[in-house]
């Protein structure tokens, strides 16, 4: 009857701190499969496959510093061969029968040997390092640039999963450090194998149970080194968003963005208490490894010991037993301080090799889910000159959410015409912009672009003929007029830079700036110079602008212009609308008064649509709420529908 229980699987996380229910880890997260699948074993054989890999980005990154590093440390290991060998003789040559001189004479060749062996392998090894520190940063860079031309690459809802974002944080902060130094480790590890072999071959002539006994020595040191490795990474692993989220506070707490905000709201001791709470966490979690990792360690150590002493009991024994003469008993016991020393490198070499592996692997992880979440980049129709854009029964939720954001959207936008969407906040509005934009994929219906769904359009020309001002817009640390001509490739062209300043009010703003439009509109860089929000907000419409598409989508574009400025940006849409569409989302609805068709969103359903006489006329939401604006400004009581604001 087997007795054995079934193995119950190690609990791989720590507690979750106190007050951080976000950060909580259980076995059934989906890492926690991963690396049950990342067994020792199956490790160790993927670690050839992954070698292989690293190679191949050294030799992307520098053929010559990879043939260096590699062929160095091969050259350094066959000298140690040599040294051994020789010092073998030395011993075989001084322990001989005969007269001392003669002893001498006869062990002299060998010593020079040993000399000029030792001598060169230094040299070879001083030089095998300054390849492989040349070979490190250049695969980091190698590896990053792979890495964020991935990540760039990748649909936008990767970013709503946490579990992705994790994984890119881990890629970033480990797996591209692991990267630039997991070839210099297998560089070591075919070092000392090389220079194994010799101790092998020595060891085995002078007697044959001497090798395994040598083999068991090192066994439970690297069998100690690799578990301890393992903990280590299934530790890290478990604390991915932890260190994500410090790192996200360590950003917010050193850097511009959050500063005013920090101090204006004395949010410092709040933040201080939080980002030390989960800074003691990790600390614990890492401590807590650091206890079970000596206990490993020590337990190796142990065994590593006994079955030293095992092994010169052996020798000890042969020798008293007559199996084994003085000289060769001499030179058994140098060969085995030698081979042990060698096999501890071995060890460490592998063990440094096998660590960088879990990270390594967990980077091509990431890679390959960029790669799944990355559409084609090439193929698709070709989208001619936007005629009519058509969203028909779209429904859509985003990735984390069970609830629909758009249900049942159906919305024409035709070339020449001026479309407002309009609708309280949270109603779908910028999320059918980002569907329109090809940025998320509708769950169910379709969008047409002259007839053809945009998902069979090829994506680079569909973004080419979109030109998107969006809500939340990001300022690049660039010059002012890299900020508004990156929004299409290739060189800047004046003539289309002066338009979509001019007609993006972005003119003005510019002519303040002390270097104009090579200012770096970011102050933490020498000569940079910060824009107000409408400033902002005017540099954004120029580079929504800029491409002259044919679609323009423009999302809560005036939101922090004054009047004059909101006044000129809504004539410039309608100008606009004369050669290209224009898809104007906005709560100002003065301004959609002069929009050709309104689309009135709630709660992600199209409930109303027409012009804008049409829809006050109908007395539905649209004309309640542009009551409610109306009276803002001409004194009169609003005519509420809903509950009444306090
Ligand atoms: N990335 C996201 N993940 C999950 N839910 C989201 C995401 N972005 C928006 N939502 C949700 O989708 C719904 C529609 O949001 P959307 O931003 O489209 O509204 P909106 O009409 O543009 O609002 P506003 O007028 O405030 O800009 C909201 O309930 C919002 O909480």
């Amino acid at each position: 009857m087997n007795r054995r229980r079934p193995r119950r699987p190690r609990r791989p996380a720590p507690a979750t701190p106190a007050g951080l229910p976000e950060l909580a880890t259980s076995r059934f997260h989906p890492w926690f499969g991963d690396l049950q699948r990342l067994s020792l074993w199956r490790m160790l054989t993927r670690l050839p496959a992954l070698i292989a890999t690293a190679l191949r980005w050294s030799w992307k990154a520098s053929p010559r510093d990879t043939l260096l590093t590699v062929g160095l440390n091969v050259a350094a290991g066959a000298f140690s061969a040599i040294v051994l060998t020789a010092v073998v003789g030395i011993l075989q040559g001084l322990f001989a029968e005969g007269p001392t001189p003669e002893r001498l004479q006869a062990a002299l060749p060998s010593l020079l040997l040993a000399g000029a062996a030792a001598l060169t392998r230094a040299a070879l090894r001083s030089a095998a390092i300054w390849a492989q520190g040349r070979l490190t940063p250049m695969v980091e860079r190698v590896v990053e640039v792979e890495l964020v031309s991935l990540t760039t690459a990748t649909r936008l809802e990767a970013f709503d999963d946490s579990d992705w974002c994790d994984q890119i944080h881990r890629a970033r902060t480990l797996g591209v450090y692991e990267a630039g130094r997991i070839t210099g480790y297998a560089a070591d590890i075919a070092t000392e194998l090389v220079s194994l072999l010799a101790v092998a071959t020595v060891v085995t002539v002078l007697h044959p149970v001497l090798l395994p006994l040598l083999a068991l020595t090192v066994a439970p040191v690297g069998w100690a080194a690799i578990r301890s490795a393992r903990m280590r990474y299934a530790r890290m692993r478990a604390l991915s968003t932890s260190n994500r989220l410090l790192y996200m506070y360590t950003h917010a707490m050193t850097e511009r963005e959050a500063a005013a905000e920090l101090r204006a709201y004395a949010m410092r001791p709040m933040l201080l208490a939080e980002f030390a709470r989960i800074s003691d966490h990790v600390r614990d979690a890492l401590l807590a490894v650091v206890g079970r990792q000596t206990t490993t360690r020590a337990v190796g150590d142990v065994l590593g010991g006994i079955a030293t002493l095992a092994t010169y009991a052996a020798l000890v024994a042969l020798l008293l037993a007559g199996l084994m003469p003085l000289a060769v008993a001499g030179a058994a016991y140098l060969a085995l301080g030698q081979g042990k020393a060698a096999l501890d490198r071995l060890m460490s070499a592998v063990n440094s090799c096998y660590e960088s592996g879990l990270y390594l692997s967990d980077l091509l992880e990431a890679f390959d889910h960029a790669r799944r979440r990355t559409p084609p980049a090439t193929g698709g129709t070709s989208p001619g000159p936007l005629k009519e854009l058509r969203v028909q029964g779209v429904d859509f939720a985003y990735p984390a959410t069970e609830a629909n954001a758009l249900t049942g959207v159906s919305i024409t936008v035709e070339r020449g015409r001026v479309v407002a969407l309009v609708g309280e906040n949270g109603s779908g509005k910028s999320t059918l912009a980002t569907l329109i934009s090809g940025l998320y994929v509708p769950d169910a219906g379709t969008i047409t672009w002259n007839g053809t769904g945009i998902a069979d359009l090829a994506p680079g020309e569909l973004h080419a003929r979109i030109g998107l001002i969006r809500q939340q817009y990001h300022q690049w640390p660039f010059s002012a007029e890299r900020n508004i001509t990156m929004a299409a490739p290739g060189a800047a062209e004046p003539d289309r830079l002066g338009r979509a300043l001019r007609l993006s009010g972005a003119d003005q703003v510019v002519e303040d700036l002390a270097h104009g439009l090579d200012t770096p509109l970011d102050t933490r860089f020498k000569d940079g110079e910060d824009l107000s929000g409408g400033q902002r907000q005017r540099i954004a419409a120029a580079r929504g602008l800029y491409p002259q598409a044919d679609l323009v989508i423009a999302d809560e574009p005036t939101a922090a212009l004054d009047a004059r400025a909101e006044e000129r940006l809504f004539s410039t849409f309608q100008a606009a609308a004369d050669g290209a569409a224009v898809l104007l989302i906005t709560h100002r609805l003065a301004s959609t008064r002069s929009a050709d068709w309104i689309y009135v969103l709630d709660h992600g359903h199209v409930v109303e649509q027409g012009t804008h006489t049409d829809l006050i006329t109908h007395g539905g939401l649209y004309a309640e709420l542009y009551g409610i604006q109306a009276a803002a400004y001409n004194g009169a009581t609003p005519n509420r529908h809903t509950e009444e604001v306090p």
